[in-house]
């Protein structure tokens, strides 16, 4: 059962809008808390350690989840009303903001503002979303705008969409996040029937399919061509050999992790799209 079963039906409308935002909003902060729990994910943040990064940690992700919750609500309300893309964008601009002064600056989740975002719209939308429908409804409502919208020239991810030709995060929302839907729920749903009751192993699952698939703009920024194809490639080879399956899977992906923290490499697109896929199992049905 999805979790919008319990939401069809409702007295007055204004209270059952607010209550699906409401809603919403709570599985996306889960989903980003999950994200996060999950251990081991090869250069990445977790209670565990910092992986890759020493600007930030868990207490810091946990800071930023807490700030940006409320915009996730404010997203969710406005997909119901119809909203187009210059009202989400402001609205992700905002929930931006509250990250940087939650964090001191840092940037921890805005791929996950503006996916995450896009979904949480869709998700207020809709009253009961059937397999793949929260993905085709952002291709098809928000698509074409967000690949007209305005670039930031200073970030990062776009200095490296240029300069190596990747597509990014716009480019996976424009498609209706088909790595989300063609690796990342697979890769959940094969890791929940291997290893029933040890959800945090179906995490690790997706969590490196997505890193063998994705062209991941974090990973061009940090590693180069080279930090893309080392990262690929090792996450390939991790599912190939029987992933999760393997007895020794945990002391496996922990080696990993180690190789990609001593490269400096951070698949933070892969993170990204991991949260966007516990949100989307969350909340549409099952096929
Ligand atoms: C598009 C955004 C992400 C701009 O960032 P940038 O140009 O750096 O994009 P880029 O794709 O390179 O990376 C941004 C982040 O996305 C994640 N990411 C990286 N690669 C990928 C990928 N292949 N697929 C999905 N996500 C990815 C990473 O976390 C990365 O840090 C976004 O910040 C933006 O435009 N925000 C404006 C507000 C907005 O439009 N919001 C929409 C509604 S919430
Ligand atoms: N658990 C996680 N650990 C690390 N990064 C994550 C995690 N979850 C999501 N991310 C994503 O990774 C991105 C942060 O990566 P990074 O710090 O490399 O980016 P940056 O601050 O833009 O660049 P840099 O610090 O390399 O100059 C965020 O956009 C965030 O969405």
């Amino acid at each position: 059962m999805s979790l919008f079963s319990a939401l069809r039906v409702s007295p007055d409308e204004d209270i059952g809008r607010s209550f699906r935002s409401d809603t919403i909003a709570r599985a996306a902060e889960r989903a980003l808390r999950l994200e996060l729990e999950t251990y081991p994910k090869p250069g990445l943040v977790s209670p565990i350690d910092s992986g890759s990064h020493a600007d930030m940690d868990a207490r810091t992700f946990r800071a930023s989840n807490a700030a940006i919750t409320p915009f996730f609500r404010d997203l969710a309300t406005a997909g119901a009303e119809g909203a187009g893309m210059p009202v989400l964008r402001r609205i992700g601009l905002d929930a931006e903001a509250a990250m940087r002064a939650a964090t001191g600056g840092v940037n921890t989740h805005r791929g996950a503002i503006f996916g995450l975002g896009l979904l949480c719209a869709a998700a207020g939308a809709l009253t009961r979303p059937a397999a793949g429908a929260l993905g085709a409804l952002v291709r098809d409502r928000y698509g074409t705008a967000i690949l007209d919208g305005p670039v930031l020239l200073h970030a990062p991810g776009a200095r490296a969409r240029r300069r190596h030709r990747a597509g990014g995060a716009p480019v996976e929302a424009a498609a209706g996040f088909p790595s989300l839907y063609c690796v990342g729920l697979p890769a959940l749903r094969r890791g929940r029937r291997i290893r029933p009751g040890d959800d945090a192993a179906a995490r690790v699952e997706a969590c490196f399919a997505l890193i063998a698939h994705l062209e991941d703009t974090n990973l061009l920024h940090r590693g180069g061509a080279e930090g893309l194809a080392f990262a690929r490639a090792e996450a390939a080879g991790f599912i190939a050999a029987g992933g999760v399956a393997r007895s020794d899977w945990r002391a496996r992906a922990e080696t990993l992790h180690r190789s990609f923290v001593a490269r400096h490499l951070s698949p933070g697109g892969a993170a990204d799209l991991l949260a966007m896929t516990l949100f989307v199992d969350a909340i549409e049905d099952r096929p």
